[in-house]
């Protein structure tokens, strides 16, 4: 195979469409040379040169008053600033004047989502004093720090985000038969950068030159410079979820400051996405001193630590947070915590069981979490709600209010719909321990097979109720 020329060939194509003219484009097998040739020859490439076309995407203008959604058969993807100029005006009313829209990149049926969110575009929220400042931190390059010191749930900074867009687009090859995975890879970082550069061309000059100086950690995997720097510094958006499609990719948004936040296996902040502001907002999952570094987490926390090193290797470090240093001891007690709803179950079952059953469990699950610096994992959130609904069947009203206080903290720091899958994940297990408690072990099963069957009735006799398995 001959030698791929990406800038040739995506140059010409950007620019040229392929027309209708009975040829499938998108065929998985390739294309055989001659009619590889034929279209290669329409486009003015020499064939014995490429060994691929770009189906030039139709990436729309969305802010584009003319634009018609339904001229395309398919959801159509686009660029457009959000919220828009005329929709910002509102909150311009309410002091916001400064804020720029997010360049984004999204489906039409996202956007139309978005504009149906309610209070959609409300005013960004502001900590009341400067809480936090970027500046060296040894070995990780720039990090953020605490001014001052904070409170468990206080808002560090609400940031609406200079880019956003969704992990990946479809590029829609016509390839010569023989055409490489990897070759079909390099190709769709080409397109992605492409699309990048086009929205990137839209941000305001500040912001272009912010981006810009953000660390990029994919130099060498084919990613251009801007698509290095939104692989390095994306934070992901779970509540941005596009309600016309069942499997959907979680978008990500690039920040001038909340990507500066290194991260830490046993992070002291916690971010999540307001659809309403369009922005992230940032806040303490714990105390926070003055001068201390502010961290997030970049991989899966309750993962032990060999596999987390695994997850940010694409960032190019190797995490030395306490948890990392100390894994031996770590992934232990990580992997001590587990969801304690059967517990929970059992005890509102058995009224034999102590009153502080399972609220003594969570409370030594707890400090198994703060040891760890695990504030922000959905299991904090349970052991909390559990302590509040067992205080509450204690009638213990005062308790019961103390702990549900302190999930609702939880809930501002993380707002997330990860939490309510994570709920109805828990809800299965408990239906699965609740059937197994009531299906009798297999030894009974035969025993009551073989009784019944020395029991048999004649066959007119009156039928037996239903068998119940209930204890
Ligand atoms: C999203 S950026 C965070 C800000 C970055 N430190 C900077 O200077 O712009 C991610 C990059 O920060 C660095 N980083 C983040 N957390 C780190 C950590 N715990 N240890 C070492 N480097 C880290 C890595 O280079 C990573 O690719």
């Amino acid at each position: 195979m001959t030698t791929i020329d990406l800038t040739q060939i995506t140059q010409k194509l950007l620019h040229d469409s392929p027309g209708d003219d009975g040829i499938s484009l998108d065929t998985s097998q390739g294309l055989d040379d001659a009619t590889f040739n034929k279209w290669a020859k329409r486009f003015g490439l020499d064939p014995e040169g490429s060994n691929y076309i770009v189906r030039p995407n139709q990436f729309h203008d969305f802010d584009d008053a003319s634009f018609d959604p339904d001229a395309d058969g398919d959801v159509p993807i686009g660029y457009m600033t959000m919220p828009p100029p005329s929709k910002r005006a509102i909150t311009e009313t309410e002091g916001n004047d400064d804020e720029f829209g997010t360049e984004c990149i999204l489906r039409y049926s996202l956007k139309e989502h978005i504009f149906s969110y309610p209070h959609f575009p409300s005013p960004i929220p502001r900590p009341e004093k400067p809480a936090y400042e970027i500046r060296e931190s040894p070995g990780k390059g720039v990090g953020m720090y605490a001014l001052r010191a904070l409170s468990a749930g206080e808002l560090i900074i609400a940031e609406r985000p200079m880019l956003l867009g969704p992990p990946a687009v479809n590029v829609q090859l016509v390839w010569r038969r023989g055409f490489t995975h990897e070759d079909k890879s390099k190709v769709s970082l080409l397109e992605w950068e492409k699309l990048l550069e086009t929205v990137f061309k839209r941000m305001p000059p500040e912001n272009q030159k912010a981006y810009m100086e953000l660390a990029n950690s994919h130099t060498h995997d084919g990613s251009g410079p801007l698509l290095g720097r939104f692989r390095t510094n994306g934070l992901g958006i779970d509540t941005l979820v596009d309600p016309f499609r069942t499997s959907h990719a979680i978008h990500s948004g690039i920040c001038k400051d909340i990507s500066r936040v290194n991260h830490s296996c046993g992070p002291n902040a916690g971010r999540a996405f307001d659809i309403a502001t369009f922005c992230f907002e940032l806040r303490a999952a714990r105390p926070i001193s003055a001068g201390e570094e502010i961290t997030i987490h970049y991989c899966s926390v309750m993962d032990k630590c060999s596999l987390r090193q695994d997850q940010l290797k694409p960032y190019g470090f190797r995490c030395t947070c306490p948890s990392c240093t100390n894994h031996v001891v770590s992934d232990k007690r990580r992997a001590s915590l587990h969801s304690l709803a059967p517990l929970f179950m059992q005890w509102m079952q058995d009224r034999s069981l102590p009153g502080d059953y399972v609220i003594k469990e969570c409370l030594r699950l707890i400090a198994v979490i703060k040891e760890e610096g695990l504030e922000t994992h959905p299991l904090y959130r349970e052991y909390l709600e559990l302590i509040s609904k067992c205080y509450d069947a204690l009638g213990d009203v005062g308790q019961s209010v103390s702990f549900l206080r302190q999930l609702k903290l939880f809930d501002k720091v993380n707002k997330s719909p990860l939490y309510a899958s994570y709920a109805l994940k828990q809800l299965g297990e408990q239906l699965i321990a609740l059937s197994r408690a009531r299906v009798p072990p297999e030894s009974e099963k035969k025993k009551k097979k073989k009784s019944k069957k020395k029991a048999a009735k004649p066959a007119d006799a009156a039928p037996e109720p239903l068998e119940e398995t209930v204890d």
